[in-house]
């Protein structure tokens, strides 16, 4: 059999990154908008400090305004508290993004729950969740809604396929499983409960794997020719003292068995980045009472 074919995220990320620049352009022509996208990130997490760089080089060459505010690690939660309330009330800020994980001493429900649902960018308040759950206009989380777009990409359509979505998190497991069933797929979550795990998988014409375990997904639990969406994002040691990024897919057995699957890096990372500038743009947009921007 010949090996899945590569679902390049890199590629497509840029694509979709210079289709919101142009609407950026767009904006700030017509109506004399600039987009602006706030990043808050509390403590030295060496990890979240690349993810915030990364995102603020984006935003700007999208034509955004970014605007990122770095805490020491032990900000007191009213603190932060209110650098979100006074980004909520600040017109030039259409989207807040508080990095996670915070630190331990911070209510990370209290932190989701103060931002404005319409500046929420990252469609973690209870509101944004709501209204993806009934099927309404929502705020939709940067990850799935990115591995959503490489799967409609690489399969057109997705009504009636089986769908297993392994993991159950807020931030990816569950959104996903309702991105995946308002496509009309039957959509199975697993997580540290479900029994037999390699035969669940192997059901699925689409797996998404969200699990933060490195390589824990193999080869031979996944049906011949099924979509493989790798989320995970795991930093390993090598022998020699450097490190790697890998899945939560094993690649080099899945990608003898998969039709299509997506590499760490270069694959759902870029999505998660380019979906937040969509967002970024949506939400302007609707704070505008501008016709919606459609992706
Ligand atoms: N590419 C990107 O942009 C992003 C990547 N990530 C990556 O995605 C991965 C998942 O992140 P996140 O959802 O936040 O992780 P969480 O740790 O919040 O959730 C992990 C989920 O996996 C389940 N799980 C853990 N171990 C097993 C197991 N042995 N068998 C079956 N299920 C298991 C857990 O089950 P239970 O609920 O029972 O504990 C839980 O539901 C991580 O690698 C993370 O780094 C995350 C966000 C963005
Ligand atoms: N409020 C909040 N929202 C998030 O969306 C959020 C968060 N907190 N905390 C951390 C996770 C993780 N995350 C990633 C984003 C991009 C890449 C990414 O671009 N990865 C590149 C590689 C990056 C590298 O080399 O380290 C890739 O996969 O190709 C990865 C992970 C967003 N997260
Ligand atoms: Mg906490």
């Amino acid at each position: 059999m010949t090996d899945a074919k590569l679902i390049d995220g890199t590629v497509f990320s840029g694509k979709l990154r210079e289709t919101i620049a142009s609407r950026v352009a767009e904006m700030k022509g017509k109506h004399r908008i600039t987009p602006g996208l706030a990043v808050v990130l509390v403590g030295e997490d060496p990890a979240s400090q690349v993810y915030v760089r990364t995102k603020g080089k984006r935003t700007v060459e999208t034509g955004m305004n970014s605007f990122e505010h770095k805490l020491p690690a032990d900000t007191p939660e009213d603190s932060l508290l209110l650098l979100i309330d006074s980004l909520n009330k600040d017109p030039a800020v259409h989207g807040i993004l508080v990095q996670l994980p915070v630190p331990k001493h911070i209510d990370t429900q209290k932190v989701i729950e103060a931002i404005d649902p319409a500046k929420d960018v990252d469609g973690f308040h209870p509101v944004n969740v709501g209204r993806l759950a009934a099927g309404m206009d929502a705020l939709v989380p940067c990850t799935p809604l990115g591995s959503l777009l490489l799967l409609k990409d690489n399969l057109g359509k997705l009504g009636g396929l089986d769908a297993v979505v392994i993991g159950r998190s807020n931030i990816v497991g569950k959104p996903m499983a309702q991105l995946l069933i308002r496509e009309s797929c039957t959509v199975t979550i697993a997580h540290s409960q479900t029994r037999d795990l390699p035969s669940v998988v192997r059901r699925a014409d689409i797996v998404i794997a969200a699990v933060g375990r490195p390589e824990m997904i193999k080869g031979d639990w996944i049906k011949p020719g099924a979509t493989v969406i790798d989320v995970g994002i795991n930093r390993i040691d090598l022998p020699d003292g450097k490190t790697r990024l890998v899945g939560d897919v094993d690649f080099a057995s899945a990608v003898k068995v998969a039709g299509a699957i997506t590499p760490v890096p270069g694959g759902v990372g870029p999505m998660t980045i380019a979906c937040l500038l969509r967002n970024t743009l949506v939400a302007c947009a609707r704070q505008h009472n501008l016709p919606e921007v459609e992706f």
